[in-house]
């Protein structure tokens, strides 16, 4: 049974599929201290959370069997996702459900601020008729300047189309051809800053986002600049921003978003020129649903070990390329396994050569695996979010490369340790209906299905050699199923592999050692 701790409010229909499956025992707190969410967390298998939770590294530590942290919505700027990396801990997020809600909320805010609406609406229940006082703008023919035009910020450039805006947009990734689409004038940082009437900052909260509107950015606005920010406290560096107001710069702000959360008794909400929401963005019912849909489906795919798609700390890989990987990954991670195991000392340089059909595919997730699987064998708690992180740990070198040979094979994957003693490798294939197949190992050519338990043993190629091992195997009551055995030069260096039904005693191997002709037996597990 999975426990998943939600620990912020998730929408009851969106948790729906989590509520009903048989392996899963859902605990809703709300309201947790950290001591009591440290004391939950130990037990968890998935953490759901939405913004107000703070997932720090000393939760996270905190956790014994934790496997993923979903959160249902975008930003995960509240979860330390390095932390949860080293851990091997999955971070999926909602980035999709909130996306029409966020940007409606953002022009609502956009039309507020034009005709001061939350004021004269404040105005009038204090008694007041105040008109002359609430004089709006049109947005008609303004200029809408966004910062970051990814889900949400594209979303509003087509609303603020409707309403006749000019759009200027910012953003490091935006092509000519999706500007062009979104009927955008695409500009650098300063000139989107300099040509807004309104600026809409559209980021996640980053190092290089956070008081991306700074001091000297106000420096460059035009004069009765609207600001607003439905994205992320701290992209806009919020002293500035009540400076500019103060001193006329700015004519107006609409915030949904603070560097603190609940803000307090903050400066900016005493200003008259100021209108804000406690982080709305995103509540609507729809919104809501979506994102705790969507990640209560993601919960169940990783606790299940099913594919998942909207990892934060993994490199999305599209449904279509995992289909066509997957019948690579079991060699893949074999082949891992099987080269750290035959390796004498610690991984320095891991170096995988692709070669075949298989080339013509993105391999980067295959590569994932192999190290996974090398790294397996002298590691704990290795998986594929922590793989890349632990290697680098280590200081173990990946190198992928492709060959164009690919020796008759329809595909290869070649696998290369080297550590402070020696430099071994494994090649292995995808024989047609057959399944995986070792076809080489260092320069010797072999034909091993690796899985279960293998005998691989270094030797000198001398008549009856092959016969003591078995005589030796079988005195003990282990059964051989195959026996591959390879050698360079007659008489020469040579190896033998054995797949044999249980796993042999250490005595078993000792007597192994005793024989003249053998240099060394490892006893690999697959
Ligand atoms: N107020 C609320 O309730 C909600 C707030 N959000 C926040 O809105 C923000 C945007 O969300 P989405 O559009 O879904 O994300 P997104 O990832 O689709 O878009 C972000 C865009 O920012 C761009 N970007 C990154 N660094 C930049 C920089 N230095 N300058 C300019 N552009 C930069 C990226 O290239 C990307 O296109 C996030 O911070 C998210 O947390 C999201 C949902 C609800
Ligand atoms: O959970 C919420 O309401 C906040 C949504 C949000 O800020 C986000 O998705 O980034």
């Amino acid at each position: 049974m999975y426990k998943v701790l939600i620990t912020d409010p998730l929408s009851d229909q969106g948790i729906e599929k989590l509520l009903q499956a048989e392996d899963v025992q859902v605990v809703r707190k709300t309201g947790l201290s950290p001591d009591e969410l440290q004391l939950e967390i130990e037990t968890a298998d998935a953490l759901m959370v939405r913004s107000q939770t703070r997932v720090t590294a000393e939760l996270i530590e905190k956790a014994r069997r934790l496997k993923v942290i979903a959160r249902a919505g975008v930003g995960v700027d509240n979860i330390d996702v390095p932390a949860a990396t080293r851990k091997g801990i999955v971070v999926v997020n909602a980035p999709d459900g909130n996306t029409i809600s966020t940007a409606e909320h953002t022009f609502a805010m956009l039309i507020s601020l034009s005709r001061n609406i939350p004021q004269a609406y404040r105005s009038l229940l204090a008694g007041e008729w105040r008109r002359k006082d609430f004089v709006g703008v049109e947005l008609n023919k303004k200029t809408l300047s966004i910062i970051g035009l990814g889900r949400i910020g594209a979303e509003l450039a087509k609303r603020a189309k409707a309403f006749r805006m000019n759009v200027v947009a910012y953003d490091p990734y935006l092509s000519d051809e999706r500007a062009e689409k979104l009927g955008v004038k695409k500009a650098s940082f300063e000139e989107a800053v300099a040509a807004g009437d309104y600026i809409s900052v559209h980021t996640p909260l980053t190092k290089e986002t956070r008081h991306l509107i700074n001091r000297d950015t106000f420096a460059l606005m035009k004069d009765g600049v609207r600001i607003l920010n439905c994205a992320r406290g701290g992209i806009i560096d919020e002293e500035a921003l009540y400076e500019a107001i103060q001193s006329g710069k700015v004519a107006g702000a609409a915030l949904d978003v603070f560097e603190q959360e609940p803000p307090g008794d903050h400066p900016l909400l005493t200003l008259p020129q100021v209108i804000a929401t406690p982080h709305l963005g995103a509540s609507t019912v729809e919104a809501q649903e979506n994102v705790a849909i969507d990640v209560s489906e993601e919960v169940l795919h990783i606790l299940r070990g099913e594919p998942f798609k909207n990892a934060v700390n993994l490199p999305s890989i599209p449904a279509e390329l995992q289909q066509k990987l997957q019948p690579y990954q079991e060699l893949a991670e074999k082949l891992g396994q099987f080269v750290a195991q035959i390796t004498k000392g610690a991984p320095k340089n891991i170096t995988v050569t692709y070669a075949g059909e298989v080339t013509k595919l993105d391999i980067s997730p295959l590569t994932r695996t192999i190290l996974k699987g090398a790294l397996s064998h002298h590691l704990s708690d290795v998986n594929y979010v922590n793989a890349p992180h632990l290697a680098q740990q280590r200081g173990v070198q990946m190198l992928e490369q492709k060959a164009s040979n690919s020796h008759g094979f329809t595909q290869l994957i070649k696998v290369e340790v080297e550590t402070n003693q020696e430099t071994r490798s494994a090649t292995g294939t995808l024989l047609n209906g057959l399944g995986t197949r070792i076809i080489k190992i260092d320069e010797y050519p072999v034909d091993v299905t690796p899985e279960g338990h293998l005998l691989f043993i270094q030797h000198l190629d001398q008549p009856g050699a092959i016969g003591r091992v078995g005589t030796i195997l079988g005195n003990q009551g282990v059964n051989i199923a195959t026996m591959q055995v390879g050698r360079q030069t007659i008489g020469g260096q040579a190896i033998m592999v054995l797949r044999i039904d249980k796993p042999v005693t250490q005595e078993v191997i000792d007597t192994l050692k005793q024989m003249n002709e053998i240099q060394s037996v490892t006893e690999i597990d697959l």
